[in-house]
């Protein structure tokens, strides 16, 4: 049966001097960020996800976006090469963490630069954003990891927001959601649903209809109720702050078999 684990990683001590590229710097209250990381912890387990730590990282202040390090397709684990350089030591222990829980490990090499927030699988299509932190070879090297493996890799513009599920995620079903002020490039995705708020285009799919959302998208929230999903709502507040969604605070390894 697939397994439903998810790596998750404890904010640094040093969150607070994460990296902001698209928005203004906001004062981060690193003890409230601590209580909204264990309260979205405590969701993903609630809904039967079994949790697992990467050792901290509190010398990297972005590590908590544990999602940028690691990309999962099927059972092999593609360590990522951050396009943001203060954020390349993040990933020697989810490394570890990957390889000890039985994944094949594959790597972005110099010169590609791709981070998880930029890869958005939906079966066995992978959309990978080409923008700020993923580079052409980046894509090219996702290509080379997972085509063989039987993924349909999508590459897609990015420009407007920091990855490309900064603006778009997917529901269950595989409908596309995004919000299209944020979007280059929405008529790449053929089963398309806009949304009302930018943080309402993220969702992580917890199980049947469940669908994790931040609290700051709540029109979101009432629109996919009314199409019969279930949101889980947290607060995220701190991390939204340094451009951090419901998606990078996780990574679920969903196509492993324990
Ligand atoms: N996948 C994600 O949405 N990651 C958010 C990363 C935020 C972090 N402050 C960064 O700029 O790298």
């Amino acid at each position: 049966m697939p397994s439903k684990k998810a790596l998750v990683r404890r904010p640094s001590p040093r969150l607070a001097e994460g990296l902001v590229t698209h928005i203004e710097r906001e004062r981060v209250d690193a003890d409230l960020a601590v209580e909204q990381w264990e309260e979205y912890v405590k969701a993903l387990r609630t809904h039967g996800w079994e949790t697992i730590e990467v050792d901290p990282a509190d010398d990297c202040p972005d590590s908590v976006f544990v999602e940028d390090t690691v990309v999962m397709y099927k059972n092999v684990a593609l360590i990522t090469r951050p396009g943001a350089e203060s954020r390349r030591d993040e990933t020697a222990a989810v490394e570890e963490a990957v390889a000890g829980l039985g994944c094949s490990v594959n790597w972005i090499w110099e010169p590609g630069t791709l981070e998880g927030g930029d890869v958005l699988k939906i079966g066995d299509t992978v959309y990978v954003g080409r923008g700020g932190r993923t580079n052409a070879a980046g894509v090219q090297q996702l290509r080379a990891a997972f085509e063989p493996l039987g993924a349909r890799v999508v590459a897609v513009p990015v420009s407007k927001v920091l990855h490309l599920k900064s603006a778009v995620t997917a529901l269950p079903d595989g409908t596309v959601i995004g919000h299209i002020p944020r979007m280059d490039a929405p008529s790449l995705f053929a089963r398309f649903l806009p949304v009302p708020e930018e943080a309402g285009s993220h969702v992580v799919l917890l199980g049947g209809a469940k669908l994790l959302m931040a609290a700051s998208a709540p029109k979101t929230a009432e629109l996919f109720a009314d199409l019969g999903y279930e949101p889980v709502v947290v607060d995220i507040s701190e991390f939204e702050k340094l451009e951090g969604c419901v998606t990078c605070l996780s990574v679920r390894l969903r196509g492993l078999y324990a």
